[in-house]
């Protein structure tokens, strides 16, 4: 849900103003899911591409889905202060170049970040006119369903991640708003008005 401004404020997000939505919720909810059903549809909508460490998936390919980095890669951006921010996730480190964020929103282009809870409440305490959105699945069942039968981790990766899953679900009334991933297609259109909204 949407905060008010105070009685006699200025809203912090002045009509009309794009601004940055952060898309976030468990692993294997489907977030990748929904953003690329709707890039196809708007290939336009700017996704930021986060810098990681984890080894690339079959078919993901550099600059694409990430930037892949190795450890000394990723403390470099951390030491020069190139991310806007980033976490440890289930044994790997993912962060959003900050540069190309900034450029997009000055330029007053709506942003799009795919992030994990941790690197949600960093963008929060840093921007805080940025809208949260939590993605969550229809049951814990379906959940894990999905991230088993994506078959990209091993077992004991989906064990942490769904660990996770769990602190992620628990602070799901952080967020602005809640969407829930029962279809794809769904999804995907209320993910698009919220984003184009200001
Ligand atoms: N609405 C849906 N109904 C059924 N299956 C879905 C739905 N959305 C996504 N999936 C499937 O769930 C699996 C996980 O989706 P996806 O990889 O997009 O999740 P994610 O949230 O991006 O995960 P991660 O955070 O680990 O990157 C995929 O196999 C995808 O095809
Ligand atoms: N804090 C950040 N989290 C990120 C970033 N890019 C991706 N992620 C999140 O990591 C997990 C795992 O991703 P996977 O591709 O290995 O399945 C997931 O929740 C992503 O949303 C980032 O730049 N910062």
């Amino acid at each position: 849900m949407e905060a008010a401004a105070p009685r006699g404020e200025t809203p912090a997000t002045p009509v009309g103003r794009p601004r940055l939505t952060v898309l976030s919720g468990p692993s294997g909810v489907g977030k990748s899911t929904v953003v690329a059903h709707l890039r196809r549809a708007h290939p336009e909508l700017w996704l930021s591409v986060s810098a990681t460490t984890r080894a690339p998936r079959p078919g993901e390919r550099d600059g694409v889905q990430y930037f892949f980095v190795d450890d000394a890669g990723f403390d470099k951006l951390i030491a020069n202060g190139e991310l806007l921010e980033w976490a440890e996730f289930a044994g790997n480190r993912y962060g959003t170049p900050r540069g190309p964020v900034l450029r997009r929103l000055e330029r007053g282009e709506p942003v799009l970040l795919e992030i994990d809870l941790q690197g949600a409440r960093q963008v929060r305490a840093a921007m805080p006119d940025a809208r949260l959105v939590f993605l969550a699945p229809p049951s814990w069942e379906e959940l894990v369903r999905r991230l088993t039968g994506r078959g990209t981790e091993p077992p004991e990766v989906i064990e942490r991640r769904l660990a996770a899953a769990r602190v992620e679900l628990a602070a799901e009334p952080e967020f602005d708003t809640t969407l829930i991933n029962t279809s794809v297609e769904h999804v995907s259109a209320e993910l698009l008005a919220l984003v184009s909204e200001s």
